[in-house]
């Protein structure tokens, strides 16, 4: 199952930069763990803004939901979730 994510990025004011450093080191190997497996197929920044758009294809909504409260950087995001199915003027065989 595919879904579009949006992450948009809040950084705590009060939270030291070597904290937020340590936990964005985190994030980014949980991110490119995931991508390994296939689960996290897309990832692009938002131009302009601290947030980015990603593509998760996986088993359910609850693996989904499972993946997401996991993420590092989870309590200092605003997460939007889209699910998506194919498109039938897609050319792509992947898009499903
Ligand atoms: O920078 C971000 O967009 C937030 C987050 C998502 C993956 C990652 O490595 O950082």
């Amino acid at each position: 199952m595919l879904y579009q994510v949006e992450m948009v990025v809040k950084p705590p004011k009060e939270m030291d930069a070597s904290t937020f450093d340590e936990i964005k080191s985190r994030e980014k190997s949980y991110s490119q763990d995931l991508q390994r497996q296939g689960k996290w197929r897309h990832i692009w920044r938002i131009a302009g803004q601290y947030a980015n758009i990603s593509i998760f294809d996986v088993e359910s909504h609850e693996e989904l939901h499972n993946l997401l409260l996991a993420l590092p950087l989870y309590p200092y995001m605003d997460i939007t979730v889209t699910p998506l199915c194919r498109h039938p003027s897609s050319i792509h065989e992947s898009d499903c």
